[in-house]
């Protein structure tokens, strides 16, 4: 069940507390309240309980694909965290979203699905030395994860079709699909791949793009994993439950216990939640923090576990001196390049303008669930390498976890796609955003104070190394490379702002730099580490070093942000995490 007040709570004890009912905590929810002896209660931030189960009451921006983007940034729906000054990018500071809704981020996503590359899996593997990270292990947990509701351009071998999200393909046509699929023909750097999944298969050229959805219906941890279960008498979801700080409980030898989490109300429910008696709960199992990359180290610092040099100014003790809490945080970048297109090519901008046209398609989308705004916003996307003779490589060693993994990504978007800038009142566009997949600039998560009420201090540290200036700016050359295909013949007629006047390499650089955002991809700022490391936060179990009772099970845990979209690759992992919280119960 879900509820949304304390006093609601039978106990104040459970099997298991799970911080955070986001991507992660909700696929253990669900599978940790398969067996009803064990009891589960879900800590929760959101104040909302909209989009538990599809339903009319649903917050429609979170449930139809096309409307994903506009659930964020600066919304009831989004943290509305910014970064600090970004000094790779002229000190620019910007909206850093995450998902404030149940489901967490993917309720607040874009609904691209992918599973990273099977030699991410493999690298997780080698730098934990646990073997059951690699991808022959995990690939098992797609038939668990995911169900496929459309057939078309993918492999079904690599597909499940009974698992518990919807993964679809793209549900209606765009003007641009015909002309990418004819560049795919034309230029032998950017090949059709006939699937985008990643894992077995290979990432490399442009192909259709999957997406969390099904019955053109955005498909979440919450719409799914959390469905499923909430009529379980043995789980129980507590939203308006903000967690202040794990609490320290019994040890075992030099191992600190941290079984009790204590939480208030959520900011914008009273007046000052900081002032509120805070609630105490406990775990006879385990607390599980799914926090996500950014509230999981906030959380693990507010309750003494990191850096005492950080932690001791704030006035808060250190429990377990941990400096590698909320660092390594390692993200994708987003750069719109902007093309001008002829006047009379059907983009969407002329339909985003026209505020009966989007009513319409609002209302379409609500009766029956069809029309612009059941599609995903792109259809098309691919990925590519650098060269293997790139200069870059004589001074940086390849940071990709294989030949078969990629660098950097090109989505084709049909419309002026520039999150965060409004769209110009004339004008038909097409974008190609160029992300950088496999960055090393690695950044923090600090807490700005000991209050938990306060954001934390996010610094990714962007664009601060030569190989990520280096692979941006060849992405750039690229895609002026790709837009001379003579499948753009009559269509392109420009480059659009800075992108126009960037030639050289350095003005090149200055237009990244002045433009480049995040593609909301934190990860590893918890990250895992061989048991005897150390340095890392989490063992390859997930158990916390130098903890018991506590494990964490989000994005923060893995040490690289992988080779893909983000959301495939924490459903993977946190079912795998299900079986390992269950085969260490089934020994004590
Ligand atoms: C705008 C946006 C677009 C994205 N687009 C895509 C995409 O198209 N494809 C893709 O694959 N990935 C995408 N991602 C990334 C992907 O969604 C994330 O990598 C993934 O969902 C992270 O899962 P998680 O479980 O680690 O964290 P989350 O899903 O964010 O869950 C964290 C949960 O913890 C809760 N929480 C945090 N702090 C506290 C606290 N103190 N007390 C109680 N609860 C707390 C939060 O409310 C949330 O529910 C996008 C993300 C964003 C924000």
């Amino acid at each position: 069940v879900t509820i949304s007040s304390f006093s609601q709570l039978k106990t104040s004890t459970y099997d298991y507390v799970i911080v955070g009912a986001g991507t992660a905590g909700l696929v253990l929810a669900n599978r940790l309240t398969e067996d009803p002896n064990v009891s589960v209660l879900v800590l929760e931030a959101v104040v909302s309980e909209s989009i538990v189960l599809h339903s009319d009451q649903g917050v429609v921006a979170a449930e139809a694909p096309f409307l994903g983007p506009t659930l964020t940034p600066n919304t009831p729906y989004d943290y509305n965290y910014t970064v600090v000054p970004q000094v790779g990018m002229n000190h620019r500071t910007f909206a850093y979203p995450r998902g404030r809704l149940l489901g967490g981020s993917s309720s607040a996503n874009y609904l691209f699905h992918q599973y990273g590359t099977f030699e991410d899996w493999n690298m997780l593997a080698s730098v934990t030395g646990d073997s059951e990270w690699s991808w022959n292990n995990i690939k098992k947990y797609i038939q668990k994860a995911n169900g496929h509701n459309t057939t078309g351009q993918f492999i079904p071998s690599l597909h499940g079709f009974n698992g518990v999200t919807s993964v679809s393909l793209p549900g209606g046509n765009y003007s641009i699909d015909q002309r990418v699929i004819a560049a795919t023909q034309q230029l032998p750097e950017w090949p059709f791949n006939q699937d985008m999944s990643g894992g077995d298969h290979s990432l490399l050229g442009i192909g259709w793009l999957q997406s969390s959805a099904g019955g053109g219906v955005r498909s979440s941890s919450s719409t799914s994993y959390l469905a499923q279960a909430n009529t379980r008498p043995n789980l129980t979801v507590l939203i308006n439950a903000t967690v202040l700080k794990l609490v320290q409980t019994q040890g075992s030898g030099s191992l600190k216990g941290f079984r009790s989490v204590q939480f208030g109300p959520s900011l914008g429910t009273v007046s000052n939640p900081a002032a509120a008696a805070p609630k105490t709960v406990t775990a006879r199992k385990e607390v599980i923090l799914a926090a996500g990359a950014i509230g999981t180290p906030q959380i693990l610092k507010l309750s003494g576990i990191g850096d005492p040099s950080e932690l001791g100014p704030l006035h808060i003790q250190t429990i377990v001196n941990n400096p590698s809490v909320g660092e390594n945080l390692s993200d994708h970048t987003l750069l719109p390049n902007i093309f001008t297109v002829a006047d009379q090519a059907s983009t969407l901008d002329n339909f985003l303008r026209d505020q009966t046209d989007v009513n319409d398609a609002v209302q379409q989308w609500v009766q029956n669930k069809t029309g612009p705004f059941a599609n995903n916003v792109v259809n098309t996307f691919g990925f590519s390498r650098l060269p293997s003779n790139a200069a870059i490589f004589k001074t940086t060693r390849d940071p990709a976890p294989g030949p078969n993994s990629p660098h950097w990504e090109l989505i084709l978007s049909n419309f002026w796609f520039n999150p965060g800038i409004a769209q110009p009142a004339t004008g038909n566009y097409m974008t190609m955003v160029a992300v950088l997949i496999r960055p090393t600039s690695r950044g923090t998560v600090k807490l700005a104070s000991n209050n938990p009420y306060d954001k934390p201090l996010i610094d990714p540290k962007y664009l601060t190394t030569d190989f990520d200036v280096f692979v941006k700016r060849e992405a750039v050359k690229s895609i002026m490379e790709f837009a001379q295909a003579p499948a753009w013949k009559g269509y392109i007629t420009g480059r659009f702002g800075n992108f126009a006047s960037a030639q050289t390499d350095d003005q090149i650089d200055a237009y990244v730099r002045s433009l480049t955002t995040t593609i909301f991809h934190p990860f590893g700022t918890a990250a895992m580490s061989p048991a005897n490391s150390k340095t890392g936060v989490t063992n390859p179990d997930l158990t916390v070093k130098g903890t018991v009772g506590l494990r964490i099970v989000d994005a923060s845990v893995v040490p690289f942000v992988p080779s893909s979209h983000t959301q495939g690759p924490v459903y993977l992992l946190a079912e795998r995490a299900a079986d390992i919280i269950k085969a260490a119960d089934h020994l004590n």
